[in-house]
């Protein structure tokens, strides 16, 4: 994750660890637990019997999410300041990088992404933080300008992609559909670890043209862009089972 104010100090990028609870299988086989989560000290411990040796170490982070942590926790300590700065002007690029199985994509979608019927209308509890982000762009846009949003573009993206399609949208639903649209084209096969499995990297990236004018009356255009990065996991094969090799990124 990066923002402005962490340019500022100097660092331009935050690593946040989010550890996700047992599933029912794992509870079901008794999985031992390894890490400990210190969400107040940012520190996670891990603790692991290596060929009969006990070995525990601390980590440090700059957040710590533990398994209890909501969806919306992450949302508003983590991400909330990271897509003002995106409102400001800035670009700013968030992704979930793990082991297959860890919740990278349940953090970046969320289950239930579409369903609508949160607490008071809004999204549901298990959004994730691309529906988190849209919502939050439009509300803000829409709060701004109180009439549908015109986006331009200039035409000129910063980075090329053969076959690359940009499109104008003017509402979150249209996002929603594209989301959909993208999901649905994604590559997933089982591994050991995750029944349904991203084999392939998912790259969204929301471009943010806001016309507003000075109180001196001239007009402002800011541009920002954000991009939410939820990769295919990486993975030791022999643990995962993975099979299609080439499709995979590869890290021990
Ligand atoms: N914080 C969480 N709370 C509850 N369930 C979670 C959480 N994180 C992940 N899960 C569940 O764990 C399973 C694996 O999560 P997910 O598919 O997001 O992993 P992934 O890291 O994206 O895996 P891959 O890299 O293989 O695509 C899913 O069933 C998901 O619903």
């Amino acid at each position: 994750m990066s923002g402005r104010h962490d340019k500022e100090k100097g660092v331009n990028v935050q690593v946040l660890l989010r550890c996700r609870p047992f599933s029912d299988d794992e509870l079901r086989n008794n999985a031992p637990q390894v890490l400990t989560c210190n969400d107040l000290q940012r520190e996670v411990a891990v603790s692991q019997n290596i060929a009969g040796k006990h070995i525990d170490r601390v980590f440090t982070f700059d957040k710590v999410f533990g398994p209890s942590a909501q969806q919306k926790d992450l949302y508003d300590q983590a991400v909330v300041p990271i897509v003002n700065e995106v409102l400001e002007g800035f670009n700013c690029t968030i992704f979930a990088y793990g082991q297959t199985g860890t919740g990278k994509t349940y953090t970046m979608e969320g289950e239930c992404r579409r369903s609508k019927g949160g607490p008071s209308g809004g999204l549901p509890a298990e959004a994730g933080v691309i529906p988190r982000a849209v919502k939050q762009i439009f509300d803000t846009l829409e709060d701004k300008q109180k009439k549908p949003l015109p986006l331009m573009e200039d035409g000129k993206g910063g980075v090329l992609v053969r076959g690359l399609e940009e499109e104008i949208v003017t509402s979150a639903s249209e996002i929603f559909t594209l989301l959909e649209r993208g999901s649905s084209k994604r590559r997933t096969a089982e591994t050991f670890l995750n029944k349904q499995s991203s084999r392939s990297h998912s790259l969204f990236s929301i471009t943010i043209h806001i016309k507003e004018a000075t109180p001196e009356g001239e007009e402002l255009i800011k541009c920002g862009k954000l991009n939410l990065v939820d990769l295919a996991g990486s993975e030791n094969i022999s643990r995962s089972g993975a099979r299609d090799v080439s499709s995979l990124l590869l890290f021990d």
